[in-house]
C-alpha cells in the first residue's frame, strides 16, 4: 500500500525548527537514511525533534505501522505519540490521527522485546502466555532458591537476595562475565563465583520450569532471537525505521539488539545527550552514544543540537561550569538568548529543617508572585532526603505530588490484587501463587506449595484446585477463592472487571490483613480505573509490571485536575521534565556525589552528570541549598546520624562566579536558632572547672 501525500507542506510544520533541528528532522530525506545521531543538549528542542521527524517521515511515505519507536518510559511513548499527532495534524488535518494510530511499535525497549517475544515465542520454545516479573518478584524467587541450595545458612554471610539479583541483572544487561562483574562493581562477594553461578543456573531453570520471564530476559531473549541471521532479518525488515530515544541510557544488550536488527545502521536514528547519562547503576553504557557513529560503515552522520530554549543565560552559565570538568563529552557548551540578571543561587543553611523551612517559604513566596505550585519543583539525589520537608509542606498544607522512590505499584495492597490476576494468568508462576494464596488465613508457605505443585500436575489447573481438600482451618475461605479463580481462567472472563471480581475478593483480606484499609481501597478503585485503559488482561499486566507509573497521579491523572500542587522529585525521575522554579535539595559532598569516599572515577561523573540533569531542568529560576548539617540513613560507626556537608565538589572555586551565594537566615534574630552565634558558652571549661 502506497500511504505517500500529494502534496506535503514543509513550510507549514518545519518552520519552527531552527537550522539543525531541521537538518536533523530532514536527514536522508526521499531515501533509505544513513544512521543519524543527534546529539541534543539539555533543553535542546529533543522531543520536538523527534516528533518532527517521525511526522516528515510519515508525511513522506513511511508506512507508520512499520516505524519502530523506542523510548524511555512509556510515559514518554505516549507523550511522543500525542506530540506527533498535534503536528501531524497541521499537515493532515483529520487524516492525522489515523496515522499516528498506525504507530503501533511505540513504547520502550522492555515492552517491544515482551511483544517480538510473544510473536516468536513457539519459534523460540517459549510458552506465549509468559508472565513477566517484577523486581520483587525475581527477588522472591531468587531468595526461594538460595534457600532450597541452602546458601541461606553459610557459615560468613552469603550475599542477600536483591544483591544476588543486582549481580545477574548486572551481568546480563553488561554482557559482562560474573568474574568481572564481581570483580569491578562487588568485590565483597568475590569469595562466592562458584555458589553464585549455581544459583544463577538454578533461577534459569526455576523461570523457565514457571513460565515466567523477568525483566532482564526481555532483553537477553530478544538479543538471543536477534543472533540467529534469520530471525534478526525478518524481525529488521519488519521495520523501514527505527528511532530510538534517550540513547545515552541504554545498556549493551539494547546496543546489540539494534545493531543485529540493522547492521548497516540504515533508517536508524538515536537520539540523546552524553551529559546527561545518569542510569549506570543498571548497567547503561555511555560507549554506547559515544561510539554509535564509528559502529557503521559509512560512519553515521551526527547533528549537534547545542541551542537551549528552556533556561536563562546565567542558569546555562552555571550549568555548563558543572559540566565543564566532565572526562570526555560530545556536547558543546549550550547557548540560548534568553537574557536574564538573576543568578542561580546557592543557598547556605545550617541544617535540613532549615533547608525544609526557606524552600516552603521561598516556593509560597514565588505563589504569591503568581508561579503557580506546578511551575516549582524540588529535586534531590535520593529519596529520603526530602523527608523533613515533607513534614513542612503537609504542616503547612501545600500539597505536593512525589516521584521516585516507592511507588504505589510497590505497595503491598495493590501488589496482592495483581499477583492473583498474574496466578490466573500463568498458574505455574510460583511466586504469584505463593503471594496470593498466603492472603488466606491459614495458609503458610508449606500448604501453598501442595496447591501450586497439585495445580501443576494435574490435566487443568483449575480441576487440579478444586480437586483439592483443604485443611480444617482454612475451609471457611477455600470456597470463595476456587470460585474466583475458575472465574478469571474461563474464556468467558471479561476484562477489566476480572480486577472488578478481584477487589471484592480481596476486601475482606485487606480489612484484616492491613491498616487504613480506606485509603488502601482507594488505591484499588484507582487501579480499576487504570485497568479500564488497556485492551486485556494479559496487556494491562505486562504493561504495569514494565514500566509502573511513578507516581498514581501519573497514570490516572491527578485526582483534582485542577488542583495546584508541587512537585517532589528525585533527579532521576525528573528526567525529561522542566519547571519555571527549581530547588535542589543537599548539594553537598556526601549527598550530590552520594559516596563520601573518592569512589571510581565513572561513579563520580555519573554523579556530576546528575547534578547537571538537575540544574538543567530550571527555566528562569534555581536555588542550590547547602544544609551545613544533614541527617545521613544507615550510617557506620557510632555517629549521631548527623554529618557536616561541605559544598559539592561538582561546584569548584572557579564556579561560584556564576552562583548568587546567600546565607539564611541572614541576620541574628532573637528567636531565630540557625543565626545564634555558635560556641557562646565554653560547657567544656565549666565542666573543668566544677574539678578545679
Ligand atoms: N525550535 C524551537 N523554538 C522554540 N522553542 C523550542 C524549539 N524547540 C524546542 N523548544 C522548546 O524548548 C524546550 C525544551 O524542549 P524539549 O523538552 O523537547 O527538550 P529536550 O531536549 O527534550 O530537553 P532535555 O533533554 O533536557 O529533557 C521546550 O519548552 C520546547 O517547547
Amino acid at each position: 500500500m502506497n500511504i505517500a501525500f500529494d502534496s506535503p507542506k514543509p513550510v507549514d510544520y518545519l518552520s519552527s525548527l531552527n537550522e539543525r533541528q531541521r537538518l536533523a528532522v530532514e536527514h536522508g530525506s526521499g531515501k533509505v537514511a544513513r544512521p543519524l545521531l543527534i546529539i541534543a543538549g539539555a533543553g535542546s528542542g529533543k522531543t520536538n525533534t523527534l516528533a518532527h521527524r517521525v511526522v516528515h517521515l510519515i508525511v513522506n511515505g513511511a508506512d507508520p505501522r512499520r516505524i519502530l519507536l523506542m523510548t524511555f518510559s512509556r510515559r514518554a511513548a505516549v507523550e511522543m505519540t500525542k506530540r506527533v499527532e498535534r503536528i501531524a495534524s497541521q499537515v493532515l488535518g483529520d487524516r492525522a490521527s489515523v496515522m499516528t494510530d498506525g504507530l503501533t511499535w511505540a513504547g520502550t525497549f522492555h515492552s517491544v522485546g515482551a511483544r517480538l517475544l510473544r510473536d516468536y515465542a513457539l519459534d523460540i520454545g517459549l510458552d506465549p502466555a509468559f508472565t513477566i516479573h517484577d523486581r520483587e518478584d525475581s527477588a522472591d524467587l531468587m531468595n526461594l532458591i538460595r534457600h532450597e541450595l541452602g546458601l541461606s545458612k553459610t557459615e560468613s554471610r552469603f550475599p542477600a537476595k536483591q544483591t544476588c539479583l543486582s549481580i545477574y541483572s548486572r551481568s546480563v544487561n553488561a554482557q559482562a562475565p560474573l568474574d568481572e562483574v564481581l570483580a569491578d562493581d562487588f568485590p565483597w562477594c568475590h569469595n562466592w563465583v562458584d555458589e553464585l553461578k549455581k544459583l544463577f543456573a538454578a533461577y534459569v531453570e526455576a523461570k523457565q520450569a514457571q513460565n515466567v520471564l523477568d525483566y532482564d530476559d526481555l532483553l537477553l531473549y530478544w538479543a538471543e532471537l536477534a543472533k540467529e541471521a534469520a530471525f534478526a532479518e525478518e524481525i529488521g525488515s519488519r521495520f523501514d525505521h527505527i528511532l530510538v530515544d534517550e540513547y545515552q541510557d541504554t545498556n549493551r544488550l539494547q546496543a546489540a539488539i539494534l545493531l543485529a536488527l540493522k547492521p548497516d545502521g540504515s533508517g536508524v536514528t538515536v537520539v540523546g545527550d552524553d551529559a546527561q547519562s545518569i542510569y549506570a547503576f543498571r548497567a547503561a553504557d555511555i560507549r554506547n552514544i559515544l561510539d554509535f557513529p564509528k559502529s557503521f560503515t559509512p560512519e553515521a552522520e551526527v547533528v549537534t543540537l547545542d541551542r537551549n530554549y528552556r533556561s536563562t543565560e546565567p542558569i546555562l552559565a552555571a550549568a555548563n561550569a558543572v559540566i565543564a570538568e566532565a572526562e570526555e563529552r560530545f556536547t558543546k557548551d549550550l547557548w540560548t538568548e534568553r537574557k536574564s540578571s538573576a543568578k542561580p543561587a546557592l543557598v547556605t543553611v545550617r541544617d535540613d529543617t532549615a533547608q525544609a523551612t526557606y524552600v516552603c517559604d521561598a516556593i509560597l513566596a514565588e505563589r504569591e508572585a503568581g508561579t503557580r505550585l506546578k511551575e516549582q519543583a524540588v529535586l534531590f539525589r535520593t529519596t529520603h532526603h526530602s523527608g523533613s520537608l515533607e513534614v513542612e509542606l503537609t504542616r503547612r498544607n501545600i500539597p505536593f505530588v512525589k516521584f521516585g522512590g516507592l511507588k504505589f505499584l510497590d505497595s503491598a495492597h495493590v501488589k496482592d490484587v495483581l499477583a492473583t490476576l498474574r496466578f490466573a494468568e500463568n498458574p505455574r508462576d510460583r511466586v504469584a501463587g505463593f503471594r496470593v494464596l498466603q492472603l488466606l488465613p491459614g495458609v503458610g508457605p508449606s500448604f501453598a506449595g501442595q496447591v501450586i505443585d497439585a495445580m501443576e500436575t494435574a490435566l487443568d489447573p483449575t480441576m487440579g484446585l478444586q480437586a483439592l481438600r483443604a485443611p480444617q482451618r482454612v475451609a471457611e475461605d477455600w470456597p470463595g477463592f476456587v470460585t474466583l479463580f475458575d472465574e478469571l481462567r474461563r474464556k468467558s472472563s471479561s476484562w477489566p472487571s476480572d480486577l472488578e471480581h478481584v477487589r471484592l475478593w480481596y476486601e475482606p483480606h485487606l480489612e484484616r490483613i492491613h491498616e487504613s484499609a480506606a485509603a488502601r481501597r482507594g488505591d484499588l478503585m484507582q487501579l480499576e480505573q487504570i485497568a479500564a485503559g488497556y485492551p486485556s488482561r494479559e496487556r494491562f499486566l505486562t504493561d504495569l509490571t514494565l514500566d509502573p507509573p511513578a507516581a498514581s497521579s501519573d497514570h490516572a491523572g491527578p485526582p483534582h485536575r485542577d488542583d495546584d500542587y508541587l512537585f517532589l522529585s528525585t533527579i532521576h525521575s525528573a528526567k525529561g521534565q522542566e519547571w519555571k522554579n527549581v530547588y535542589v535539595l543537599n548539594v553537598v559532598d556526601g549527598c550530590i556525589p552520594a559516596c563520601l569516599g573518592a569512589g571510581e572515577r565513572k561513579e563520580i561523573e555519573e554523579e556530576r552528570r546528575l547534578l547537571y540533569v538537575a540544574m538543567t531542568r530550571a527555566k528562569d529560576s534555581l536555588h542550590l541549598m547547602m544544609p551545613q548539617r544533614f541527617y545521613v540513613e544507615n550510617q557506620v560507626g557510632r555517629g549521631d546520624r548527623h554529618v557536616y556537608g561541605l559544598r559539592s565538589r561538582f561546584i569548584p572555586d572557579h564556579a561560584l562566579q556564576h552562583f548568587e551565594q546567600t546565607t539564611w537566615p541572614v541576620a541574628e534574630t532573637k528567636s531565630g536558632m540557625g543565626a545564634r552565634s555558635r560556641a557562646s558558652v565554653d560547657l567544656r571549661a565549666r565542666m573543668r572547672g566544677a574539678w578545679s
